[in-house]
């Protein structure tokens, strides 16, 4: 003890309880956002006897997480959310070894970046509903966005196409997430029992034992957020009626899914969802070690993960939009020249709106679209303070000591609104990745967003590549078509939408109001045809 170095600087600990008092169960990155001022790269804290540590800096986060990731891959064993509550196989909680590898390795198959361009016919096929559904009731965004993130993917994933924003699987996804990331994740996930173990053998009529008698509640939700989906599947493929998908390929013996990289080049082109699994069926997978329990659980983890978080970034980006009508603007005009326009002008809008929706192939003549993407990403920072990774070892950096066991979070919040890093962090400005090179560039590379808001190292996001292509998808295909600005009160004075942060871990805004409409007779046709 008295030879070894000190631990990182923090805010003072109180005797025995350390830091508890320290933490907020809602927006916790904004207090860690001022430790880091105060305390700089990195802050550590004390809760009993467990240390949390806070990385705040690139440098922190890339030296420890990415290039020690041997060490700082694990996960929080959390007696609370793990063990009562049942959540000790989701992906997100796996312990680093193994069964965390081959979860790993499915979910590469399912949404690795060779794979991705199998689904872009189908996230094609479901932007036009979406926009439809936009149009029809503006102010259920969030709704429509759930049902698109959702939809997506539980048809990739179990092969059951969302038909209603009032989906049974959607409804118990929504009520899951939830209960996840506001109440057991609420305050950075520490509880009690996860301090003292030993409080778990409270029997559940004890006083204070509240905890014990929501776990049950809780758990029973999450198991059957995990079953329903995967008996459906199974269900499904008894009848003979399952759609292809990450699930029914992997649990048919003769058509065991084998992702063949050497066919990606000539498939990328597919344009409907069967394509995306059933063409390659035909060659049996070898490596396949994968059980029932590993496939219903990693399903279940890509498949939860994917709904709060597009609906966050999305969310964001409305409300960007509604703030900075000029980003609105010049984003619409370079739509209009790569897609062509026609039509009468009804909307506010210079031009009258784009002729076609755009595809993945207008990409690369679109950056200035790319860069309110980009903007989005780092203005909004859907999931602030990532998810805490565990220290496997004793470690020191920079002269500092970091006890085995301790829970580092990536402070992704910090680096986000770091003036040292993006000048006015709080502005949204989609112009400052229009400088020449600002992403390619060595030190551009370094400050885009896509290198922090996914997380880090060996549990980085297995999502980046979906999100990547349909979130791009969806703002494309909303700015080519749709106004979307403040929305007028009865005597046409524009109201200012009021947001709301009020979560733990994901960074989503509360309802706003906003006025969305179609830019033109002819957007709305577009957005129509097919109905
Ligand atoms: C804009 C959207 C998204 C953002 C910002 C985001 C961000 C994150 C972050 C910060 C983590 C924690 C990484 C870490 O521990 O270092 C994470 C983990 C994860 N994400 Fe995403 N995510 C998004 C979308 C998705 C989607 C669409 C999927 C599924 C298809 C997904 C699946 C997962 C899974 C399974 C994990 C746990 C990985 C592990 O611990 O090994 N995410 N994500």
């Amino acid at each position: 003890r008295l030879t070894r170095p000190p631990f990182p600087p923090g805010p003072n600990p109180l005797p025995i309880i350390g830091n508890i008092l320290d933490l907020t169960p809602k927006e916790l990155w904004l207090t860690a956002f001022k430790w880091a001022r105060t305390y700089g790269p990195i802050t550590h804290l004390r809760i009993f006897n467990k240390s949390l540590v806070f990385l705040n800096t690139p440098k922190a986060v890339f030296d420890l997480l990415d290039k020690r990731g041997s060490l700082y891959s694990d996960k929080p064993h959390l007696v609370m959310a793990g063990e009562l509550c049942g959540c000790e196989n989701m992906a997100a909680f796996t312990p680093y070894g193994d069964r965390a590898r081959r979860q790993r390795k499915l979910m590469q198959k399912a949404f690795g970046p060779a794979v991705i361009p199998r689904y872009h016919g189908l996230m094609q096929m479901e932007s036009r509903p979406f926009l439809s559904r936009l149009v029809s009731s503006p102010l259920q965004f969030q709704d429509h966005i759930r049902r698109y993130a959702g939809g997506l993917t539980l048809l990739v994933v179990y092969g059951h196409q969302v038909k209603s924003n009032d989906d049974p699987f959607l409804n118990l996804a929504e009520e899951c997430v939830g209960i996840l990331a506001n109440r057991i994740a609420s305050g950075g996930g520490i509880w009690p029992v996860d301090i003292f173990p030993a409080l778990k053998y409270l029997p559940l009529w004890f006083p204070g034992a509240s905890f014990k008698r929501n776990a049950v509640i809780w758990k029973a939700k999450m198991e059957e957020f995990v079953d329903r989906p995967y008996e459906f599947v199974k269900s499904e493929i008894k009848k003979g009626t399952a759609r292809p998908s990450f699930v029914s390929t992997l649990l048919e013996p003769p058509k065991l899914f084998s992702y063949d990289a050497s066919t990606d080049d000539d498939d990328s082109s597919s344009s409907d969802h069967d394509s995306s699994f059933s063409s390659h069926n035909t060659k049996a997978s070898q490596d396949t070690t994968t059980d029932d329990h590993d496939i219903r659980w990693t399903a279940n983890s890509m498949y939860s993960a994917s709904i709060d978080t597009t609906i966050t970034t999305l969310s964001h980006f409305i409300l960007a939009m509604v703030q900075h009508p000029h980003v609105l603007r010049r984003a619409q005009a370079e739509l209009d020249d790569v897609l062509g326009t026609g039509g009468d002008g009804l909307g506010s809008s210079p031009r009258s709106a784009a002729k076609r929706l755009p595809t993945f192939e207008d990409r690369a003549k679109l950056p200035y679209c790319d860069a309110v993407f980009t903007e989005t990403l780092r203005w909004g920072v859907p999931v602030p303070l990532s998810l805490p990774h565990r220290l496997t070892q004793p470690d020191t950096y920079e002269g500092m000591y970091i006890p085995q066991g301790s829970l580092v979070f990536g402070n992704i919040w910090a680096i986000m609104r770091d003036p040292g890093l993006y000048q006015d962090p709080e502005v949204f400005e989609p112009e400052r990745w229009l400088a020449r090179d600002a992403i390619e560039e060595e030190a551009g590379k370094e400050r885009d967003p896509r290198a922090f808001v996914f997380g880090f190292g060996r549990r980085r996001c297995p999502g980046t590549h979906l999100v990547e292509s349909s979130v791009w998808l969806l703002i494309t295909s909303m700015l080519a078509t749709l106004d979307i600005r403040k929305a007028r009160d009865e005597k046409g004075v524009e109201i200012e939408p009021v947001v709301k942060f009020e979560n733990a871990v994901f960074r989503t805004p509360s309802p706003f109001v906003c006025d969305i409409r179609p830019r033109s007779e002819e957007a709305l046709r577009l957005i129509m045809e097919g109905e």
